[in-house]
């Protein structure tokens, strides 16, 4: 039978876990800080970053929102991630990605102090999680694994696909995956646009990872049976409703679901558990920071 994956569910949990953190940085006159940067007129970026906030009030973390003109010059974006660096009321700094294109995103993730970076995108994070010792998972990959755990599956032995070798997604995903770890220890094949026959890769998977950002690329005929679907895609699909579009992941959700053993829904898969981990990482941060010891989930 097939067994969908509430992330909207796994989410709350983990907030509410994440709670009694937040108790313990404040019963140390710590009020976690986040600062969320957008250089961006698109309005899914747009939605994300308000739905980080929005989270953020809800939980008891302090949100700085900082808005840089699309068309402004990259100097200003840096120059605003510095202040950020240096105000002790932020403990975190995430930038909404993309940026756009005249701005050497390189650039930008290396001006985040590590310390800050809850989006484990600095090369020093990223270096730390390549070599076993992450300091911040990246929010996406972190929250994929959180799923996993959540519908009981274990990676350890498991042949894994990702579709997708993002820096956001597809990368991190792969570094935490091979890891000789909790919820790793998996064989991992990152497939791309480039992949002769995807179809036969898939195929051969246990547990399918889909981040490629291409509405409904995978479909039933490329699974094998009883394989657990992640979806991580959520593209915007224009369509006449009022709304003027809607949200389809990277799998054929119908056709999947009738042979996988678990999958997660868009909306409500992978989507929210970013948003947990974001704030995961927050906390993580603001305790590195300020020196208090929390449990984290
Ligand atoms: N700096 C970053 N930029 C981007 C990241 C990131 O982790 N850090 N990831 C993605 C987008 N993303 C977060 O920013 C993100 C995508 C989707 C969701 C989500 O909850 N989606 C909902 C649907 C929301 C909707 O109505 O559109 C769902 O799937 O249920 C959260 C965060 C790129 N950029």
């Amino acid at each position: 039978m097939t067994n969908h994956i509430d992330g909207n569910k796994v989410a709350d949990r983990i907030k509410a876990e994440l709670h009694s953190c937040i108790e313990t940085l404040e019963q140390n006159d710590v009020t976690p800080g986040l600062a969320t940067v957008l250089m961006s007129d698109d309005g899914a970026s747009e939605t994300y970053v308000s739905m980080k906030q929005q989270a953020c009030d809800d939980i008891g973390i302090e949100g700085f929102h900082i808005e840089i003109p699309a068309d402004a010059p990259e100097k200003r974006l840096l120059q605003r991630i510095e202040e950020l660096n240096a105000d002790p009321t932020v403990h975190g700094i995430l930038v909404q990605m993309p940026v756009p294109d005249h701005v050497d995103e390189s650039a930008v993730l290396e001006q985040v102090d590590p310390l800050h970076d809850v989006d484990g995108f600095h090369p020093e994070n990223v270096g730390r999680l390549t070599t076993g010792n992450p300091r911040f998972k990246p929010c996406t990959p972190h929250g994929v694994q959180k799923l996993l755990e959540a519908a009981d599956v274990d990676t350890e032995g498991k042949n894994v696909v990702i579709v997708g070798r993002s820096n956001i997604v597809g990368k991190p995903m792969m570094n935490l995956l091979v890891q000789k770890a909790e919820n790793g220890n998996a064989t991992v094949t990152v497939c791309h646009s480039r992949t002769e026959d995807l179809a036969a890769k898939t195929r051969q998977a246990d547990i399918v990872i889909a981040a490629a950002g291409v509405p409904e690329l995978i479909d039933e005929s490329m699974l094998s049976e009883e394989a657990v679907v992640i979806d991580v895609g959520v593209n915007r699909v224009d369509t006449d409703t009022e709304k003027g579009y809607e949200l389809v992941g990277d799998v054929e959700f119908e056709s999947a679901k009738k042979k996988a053993a678990a999958i997660t829904p868009v909306p409500g898969g992978v989507g929210p558990l970013t948003i947990s981990m974001l704030l995961h990482n927050t906390i993580k941060a603001a305790a590195l920071q300020e020196d208090v010891a929390v449990d984290l989930p």
